[in-house]
């Protein structure tokens, strides 16, 4: 049954069968009709909009040919994947996306069979997918692997280690490079200049005679198909040089927003009989939607705005983001000391370090997305003389932690971390929430680790990172903006492993760590109000902690509670072990430690995030009077 030609075709695909039902020449409508309603719905809700702007035809022509979600299609990051989320049963949430309790801004596997794998790091696909078809050929069953992964994602070395390893996979494999030559910022390095060379001197029209005389080299069934049909002899050529050594097909450069071009090749690459088949596609971030395409950084990642206009909607800003100080204040420093250098892996916005490159362009690095790289790359400069900055969030150093600990903490190099997005970041969600640094850095004998409490902290800490020679030192701050305390004109070199009292108090002690001090103090308020004089510590370093104050607190209160925006195993755990070495609980102190919860959070406002693990003020005042009403054998008297 044809659709009525008066309802839009997007209403008539709920999933990706419903799609397939479509004849060919009905698939432009429907990818103009997807691409309206992407931008009509993160017009709404905010979140990564350049990218899936340019997979929209990509996305129709995959499901179109292959059979999902039995092959098993997965998006690296999963940030483009918006239009595969309308088009896979979930239009009717899409405007919930990011939201608390709406759909993830990522691929999810809870969410949705056609989400075979959960993405949000980058270059994880080719990995995911290999697992997927070589699983498939050990149980007998159909079904191929297909990773759709970034020119940023594929500057990254675990794309290389899948592809090293894809042999066995045979054709149950593809892989789909989509070449819009941006990352977040532009991309950087040898492979970006390479796949440039590759789509300038193989342009889309000029394929014909190239195909036609490579095609011999395809595979038997891609070899007749590419007799038989014009399409794809205009759709692709042989010859990328550093896949087919790696054992790839390599096909294209093809037009990714042709679905001319698209169907054709990629039913003929689901047809071949052999190995693994790269297809490289390129196309545009931030396609079909003017403000994007004008912006220079693609509409990457946005907040509402006005689907007119393009105009985003901002909150005014009272004080200044936490990446903004920490990148200008290492530019500051380094004006006078030539040795400080920046590291980033692919955020050059995200962490500042755009601020110090404008300052400093050869000393400042962007790596591409290879945070591996950048730490042992730290290390290699420090190790040298050199003073540097490895800025990278949170959720991404958890990929370099071997780096970490052997190239950094072993040989105990003063690299400098320079830690962003420390805490939960909202919107985001569980994949990007930096809950687990304090507890991976401070347990690594040589790290020092601390943590900022506002913007003036983040200033003293840089700079007492940058004064720091005899080892690594580490320092977090979180997403947003500061808390509008003046900048320091001069900065602090802190003494390592010393807090400091911000308010005095005799009952109850606060021991905060970064910047639930600004929670801390609310509940010191709410404290007092109730007759609880409250002392509330700013510790500044999770390691070394500062024993003596720490010390002086527990044998002069009732009880103390420990704060921080991290997982179990950070500050509160070295606080027990140390008042255990001492045997400081041994008079029947009360220590509570707040810290974030055993599970992964899923996104939402932070505020709201925080007060689900129980981190804002009124969970803390609940704490101290719960432990106040905690009996000698632990048990819990009645309120008064
Ligand atoms: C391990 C890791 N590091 C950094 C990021 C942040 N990040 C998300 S998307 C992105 C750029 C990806 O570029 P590309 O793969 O080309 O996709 P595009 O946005 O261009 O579609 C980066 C750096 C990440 N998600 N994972
Ligand atoms: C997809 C991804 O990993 C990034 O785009 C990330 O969402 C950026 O986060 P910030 O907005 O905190 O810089
Ligand atoms: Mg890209």
């Amino acid at each position: 049954m044809s659709p009525n030609p008066a309802t839009p075709l997007l209403d008539t695909v709920d999933t990706p069968h419903d799609l397939r039902k479509l004849a060919p020449a009905q698939l432009r409508q429907l990818a103009d009709e997807l691409r309206a309603e992407m931008i009509a719905a993160v017009g709404q809700t905010g979140g990564h909009l350049g990218s899936g702007l340019g997979v929209v035809e990509l996305t129709v022509a995959l499901h179109y040919v292959f059979n999902t979600p039995d092959d098993r299609l997965v998006w690296d990051v999963g940030h483009q994947a918006y239009p595969h989320k309308i088009i896979t049963g979930r239009r009717d949430r899409i405007r919930t996306l990011r939201q608390g309790g709406g759909l993830s801004g990522f691929t999810k596997r809870s969410e949705s069979e056609y989400d075979p794998f959960g993405t949000a790091h980058s270059s994880t696909s080719i990995s995911a997918a290999l697992g997927f078809a070589i699983a498939n050929k050990l149980a007998g069953t159909p079904g191929k692997g297909i990773a759709v992964i970034g020119d940023g994602a594929m500057s990254a070395g675990m794309a290389y280690e899948a592809m090293n390893n894809a042999e066995a996979a045979g054709n149950r494999l593809i892989v789909i490079l989509n070449d819009n030559d941006m990352s977040i910022a532009p991309p950087v390095g040898g492979l970006s200049a390479y796949l440039a060379r590759l789509v300038s001197s193989r342009p889309f029209l000029e394929l014909r005679e190239l195909a036609r005389r490579l095609s011999r080299k395809l595979p038997e069934p891609l070899h007749r198909a590419a007799k038989k049909t014009d399409e794809f002899a205009r759709g692709m050529a042989m010859g990328g040089t550093l896949f087919e050594e790696l054992g790839f097909y390599y096909v294209g450069p093809i037009d990714g927003h042709n679905l001319d071009q698209l169907i054709p090749v990629l039913e003929n690459v689901r047809d071949a009989a052999e190995g693994p088949c790269l297809i490289h596609v390129v196309t545009q971030k931030g396609k079909g939607y003017v403000p994007a395409e004008q912006a220079a950084d693609k509409y990457h990642g946005v907040q509402k705005f006005d689907v007119v206009t393009g105009q985003q909607v901002k909150a005014a800003a009272t004080a200044p983001a936490y990446q903004n100080v920490f990148g200008e204040t290492l530019a500051k420093l380094a004006d006078t000391d030539p040795t400080i250098c920046a590291i980033t892996a692919a955020m050059p916005s995200g962490t500042g370090v755009d601020k110090f490159a404008k300052a400093h362009p050869d000393r400042s690095f962007d790596v591409g997305i290879a945070e591996q790289h950048a730490v042992t790359f730290a290390a290699g400069l420090a190790a040298q003389g050199m003073r540097p900055f490895c800025a990278i969030y949170s959720t991404f150093l958890q990929r370099a932690f071997d780096q970490v600990v052997h190239d950094v903490a072993i040989q105990n190099l003063p690299v400098r971390f320079a830690i962003d997005r420390a805490g939960l970041v909202g919107a985001d969600g569980a994949t990007h929430a930096g809950s687990f640094d304090i507890t991976y850095l401070a347990t690594l004998p040589n790290l020092v680790v601390m943590a900022a409490a506002d913007e003036a902290e983040l200033v003293h800490m840089t700079y007492t990172a940058a004064c720091h020679d005899s080892g690594p030192i580490a320092f977090r701050y979180p997403r947003g903006n500061g808390v509008g305390v003046p900048l320091p004109e001069v900065p602090q070199q802190l003494e390592i492993g010393k807090g400091r009292i911000v308010r005095e108090g005799t009952k109850v002690a606060l021991l905060s760590l970064g910047t639930r001090l600004a929670e801390a103090l609310k509940a010191a308020d709410a404290l007092e109000a109730k007759g609880l004089s409250t002392t509330v510590a700013d510790l500044r370093f999770a390691k070394p902690l500062d024993t003596d104050l720490i010390r002086r607190l527990m044998t002069t209160h009732d009880v103390v509670v420990t704060v921080e925006e991290g997982s179990i195993g950070g500050l509160g755990a070295h606080v027990l072990t140390m008042a255990s070495d001492e045997g400081l609980t041994d008079a029947g102190l009360k220590i509570r430690t707040l810290r974030l919860p055993d599970v992964f959070q899923d996104h939402d406002s932070p505020d709201k995030q925080y007060d689900a693990a129980g981190l804002n003020a009124p969970q803390i005042v609940e704490c101290v009077l719960k432990a106040l009403r905690h009996n000698s054998a632990g048990v819990e008297e009645a309120r008064a």
